[in-house]
């Protein structure tokens, strides 16, 4: 007879862990001296000791492997805010996550860690020190951010103690770091083609902006505090750098250290936010004859020209969290990890 063994506390798996985040994730985990599997649609890296499984998370039975004697799960995977791709995000972040959540039962997975995102509570306007009990966006900034919620509201709800399976959902805000495909990327590439040299409103509007490796941190403490007797049973958690920074500063600090000017004109919020409008309105109706992908989408504008910082208190008191690196460290870090997007190069 076949027997089942135990899960290991110490083997987990890392749904989307060749992302950005992901494959940081990985190697802190592979530190700590966890065994890890990897579930992603795409293999992007090799490790020793990590074991891939090439797989899309909406295939239950492709899941399974990966979380065979896994007892931790982390749940990073997502596709990009930028696909703009509605179906793709109901299919994966919803439909997906249900189907996460089935598979972790029947593989006996203990622990389920999420990644959700401090933008479930924005609406565009500003939210300063917000704690995790504002309410859910009534009027999220895109689909992205819809199907989010909807996300961490089937992780945090399927927490149960009865059954012993326990949820919590990590909500970091702006991350960055080396290899991160996004920020620094479209920030240069902004500045390369000669569009960042305006400043949206007075720019004094602070913004978190969170250092991966902290973000990791959060993820690790609350797996290793997730007990049935814990305070983070089915509950959401900001993890940033705890260092609100005005969003300008942050753009010019990582611009500059490449080489590139900083923005130095103003333009009224209004004003630009009502150009992104117009423009966001065109794609649309063009949408049928050419594809237009604007710059400044209002989405992008509201991010840039207003306050949105977040208290990560809660995650101190109930796991200890502290971020490692300071911004400052961070910001080094980082922009010495993209020598090959430096001006000139
Ligand atoms: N980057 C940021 O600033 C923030 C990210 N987040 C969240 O953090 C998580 C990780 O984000 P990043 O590492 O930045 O993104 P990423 O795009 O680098 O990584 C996501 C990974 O998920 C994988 N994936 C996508 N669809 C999949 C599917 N159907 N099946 C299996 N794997 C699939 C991708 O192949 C990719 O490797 C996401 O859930 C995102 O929503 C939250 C707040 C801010
Ligand atoms: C804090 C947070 C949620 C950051 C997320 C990352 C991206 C949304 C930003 C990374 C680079 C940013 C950027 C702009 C908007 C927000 C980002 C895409 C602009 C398009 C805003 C308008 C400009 O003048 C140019 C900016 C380029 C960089």
């Amino acid at each position: 007879m076949a027997t089942r063994l135990r899960p290991s506390s110490k083997r987990c798996a890392v749904i989307g862990g060749s992302g950005f985040l992901g494959r940081h994730l990985v190697e802190r985990l592979m530190d700590r001296g966890y065994t890890v599997n990897v579930f992603d649609i795409r293999q992007a890296y090799e490790l020793p000791g990590v074991t891939f499984h090439q797989g899309d998370l909406c295939d239950r039975q492709a899941l399974l492997l990966a979380l065979k004697e896994v007892s931790v799960v982390f749940h990073c995977a997502s596709p990009a805010p930028a696909s703009d791709d509605r179906a793709l995000f109901q299919r994966v972040n919803i439909d997906g996550t249900r189907t996460v959540i089935q598979a972790c039962h029947e593989a006996g997975v203990q622990k389920l860690i999420l990644t959700s995102s401090a933008s479930v509570v924005f609406e565009g306007t500003d939210i300063k020190n917000g704690r995790e009990d504002l309410p859910y966006a009534k009027k999220p900034i895109d689909y992205y951010t819809e199907t989010k919620i909807q996300q961490e509201k089937l992780v945090l709800e399927a927490c149960s103690k009865d059954q012993g399976f326990l949820t919590v959902a990590i909500r970091p805000h702006g991350i960055f770091g080396p290899r991160d495909p996004q920020l620094v990327p479209i920030l240069v590439d902004t500045a390369r083609r000669g569009k960042m040299k305006f400043i949206i409103g007075d720019g004094s509007n602070l913004v978190d902006f969170t250092f991966v490796e902290n973000v990791v941190h959060g993820h690790i403490l609350a797996a290793e505090h997730l007990k049935a007797d814990s305070p983070l049973c089915g509950q959401a958690y900001h993890i940033t750098n705890d260092e609100p920074v005005r969003f300008w500063d942050f753009m010019s600090q990582i611009l500059e250290g490449l080489g590139y000017s900083a923005p130095r004109y103003h333009l009224p919020y209004t004003l630009v936010y009502g150009i992104a409008l117009l423009l966001w309105l065109m794609a649309v109706l063009l949408r049928p004859l050419i594809q237009i992908k604007p710059t400044f989408t209002p989405m992008r504008v509201a991010l840039a020209g207003t306050h949105h910082y977040y208290s990560c208190a809660r995650a101190k008191k109930d796991m200890g969290y502290q971020p490692l690196v300071p911004l400052r460290e961070a910001i080094v870090r980082t922009v010495e990890s993209y020598p090959h997007l430096r001006k000139g190069a």
